[in-house]
């Protein structure tokens, strides 16, 4: 079995008579932020002071992962009190992912199978009430997370179950060190799982993936959660959205330019490309980048070589691309808008993102989330009614994740209460599915709706790009739609 084996060394300075000496000492007590510890084999005539310095070391697997310095603040008769300030972020974590790969007692939300150290109130995934009063996150962290508790809990490797809490790890400490709270991807149904299993398993692959999805579905929260989940973690993702910037514009702003190589290149400027180099570049919107880069994206796909505007020859860099788009990429490709030698490229893995309105359940589950998120940001408590839940699941969702962030956060302000009402989430009644207020009418839709697209299926001899075109919905969601009605 692994160990972690904390090894504390203090160092004592030279003095006139004697070297400098390196001192063990045993520990006694250990915590995250400081430690009480008996000088092992004190040499004669070494004395350990207050400030002295002392090195804190896990030997983890015998490599001595990482190290940590403090000084020695105080002694008394039995030992003495070294602090080791705030182990910084990447220490912590380096720590916590060792023990998280050596933990093995994992409670689990029983709805959507999360995995957690300690229950929260409400499952972070789902949003589930898991009907449990968990201690402050800081007093969690404190009373229980000192390294002396946490290797009485380490125990024999489950990787499986182990790698379902890495995330939630992740988040914790993120929480307890203050730093930017990483965003939860919420999904618990069928095609929300899947999403979340091919994340899992593209990530620690260096394949290009091509998300696609309607807007505000979570294209660039899932080439971020590809990233974090890669070797690549630590180094930089960076966002780039194709559509956002001038045609003119982008070829510099993805491969750079040098110096005088168009007016106004006063001074030489690296690419996003070059920016991104040993992490992920993430292009967004990919289907609406102009013909002219698609060939130099196509080239720089094949060779990974940088060119800056204006230079001959370039830099190789070691970037993993991740591209997403709203757009029918086959359409795009048919009118000769796309070329097919880049779609194939970039189609090495491809990860599709339902439509809210038709994540079934998870719809409320999302609106329920960012409320309890959103209103515990501004210190209040709030819930859906009963209507305003029924009004979420039958809306339509045109906006998908984002519309939902948008309308909760206003629906905050506007609610006087502790409840929240359809009036307060203003949705718009004409984007409302009827068909759930309404068995009988729902089921006619949907005969109506099935029989539909079998017809314009035929009528195109099963071209699905041309029968999406045709019916005004994007392949992706035909394809879905063709799922849920059973057509082969
Ligand atoms: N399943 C989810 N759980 C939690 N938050 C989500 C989820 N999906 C999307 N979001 C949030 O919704 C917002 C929109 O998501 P994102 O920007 O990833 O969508 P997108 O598909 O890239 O949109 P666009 O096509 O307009 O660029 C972001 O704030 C994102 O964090």
């Amino acid at each position: 079995m692994p160990r972690l084996s904390p090894r504390i060394i203090a160092t004592v300075p030279a003095t006139l008579d004697t070297p400098s000496s390196k001192i063990e000492m045993v520990i006694t007590d250990l915590g995250l932020n400081g430690a009480y510890l008996r000088a092992h084999s004190p040499f004669p005539g070494k004395k350990l002071g207050v400030d002295t310095p002392v090195l804190l070391q896990y030997n983890l697997f015998g490599k001595g992962l990482f190290e940590h310095r403090g000084n020695i603040i105080r002694k008394d008769n039995a030992g003495y009190a070294v602090n080791f300030p705030g182990l910084d972020f990447a220490t912590k974590r380096k720590l916590w992912e060792f023990i998280v790969d050596n933990l093995s007692d994992v409670h689990e939300c029983p709805f959507c199978g999360e995995s957690y150290i300690t229950m929260p109130t409400t499952c972070k995934r789902c949003g589930w009430e898991l009907n449990f009063n968990p201690p402050e996150y800081f007093n969690y962290y404190e009373k229980n997370c000192t390294i002396k508790k946490l290797h009485e809990r380490l125990s024999g490797l489950d990787i499986e179950q182990l790698q379902k809490i890495v995330n939630f790890i992740d988040i914790d400490i993120a929480k307890v060190m203050g730093s930017e709270e990483i965003q939860e991807f919420v999904g618990t149904g069928n095609a929300m799982l899947e999403v979340f299993a091919n994340i899992r398993k593209v990530a620690p692959t260096d394949l290009t993936v091509l998300v696609l999805g309607e807007s505000g579905t979570g294209k660039e929260l899932t080439a971020q959660a590809i990233h974090d989940r890669s070797t690549r973690k630590d180094k930089p993702f960076v966002a780039i959205n194709c559509a956002a910037i001038p045609d003119n514009l982008l070829e510099a702003e993805l491969f750079g330019y040098e110096k005088g190589a168009f007016t106004g290149a006063h001074i030489s400027k690296k690419g996003k490309f070059e920016f991104a180099d040993n992490g992920t570049i993430f292009l967004d919107e990919i289907g609406d980048m102009p013909p002219n880069l698609q060939a130099k994206l196509l080239r720089f796909l094949q060779d990974k070589i940088v060119e800056r505007i204006g230079t001959v020859g370039g830099k190789k860099v070691n970037v993993r691309l991740i591209a997403a788009t709203n757009r029918d990429l086959d359409a795009a490709i048919a009118e000769g808008k796309f070329r097919s030698d880049l779609y194939y490229r970039l189609d090495e893995f491809t990860i599709n993102l339902p439509p809210v309105r038709e994540r079934g359940e998870d719809t409320v589950i999302l609106a329920k989330y960012f409320l309890n998120k959103f209103s515990r940001e501004v210190g209040l408590t709030k819930t859906f009614t009963k209507d305003a839940a029924d009004a979420i699941r039958n809306y339509d969702w045109p906006g998908n994740v984002r519309e939902i962030i948008n309308k909760v956060r206003r629906a905050i302000v506007m609610a006087g209460g502790k409840t929240v009402t359809p009036v307060d989430l203003l949705l718009d009644v004409a984007k409302m599915d009827v068909g759930a207020e309404n068995n009988q009418l729902s089921d006619a839709l949907a005969q109506i709706e099935r029989a539909k697209i079998k017809e314009v299926l035929k009528g195109c001899s099963h071209n699905l790009s041309n029968a999406a075109r045709m019916l005004g919905i994007s392949r992706p969601t035909l394809y879905r739609r063709m799922k849920i009605y059973g057509i082969d």
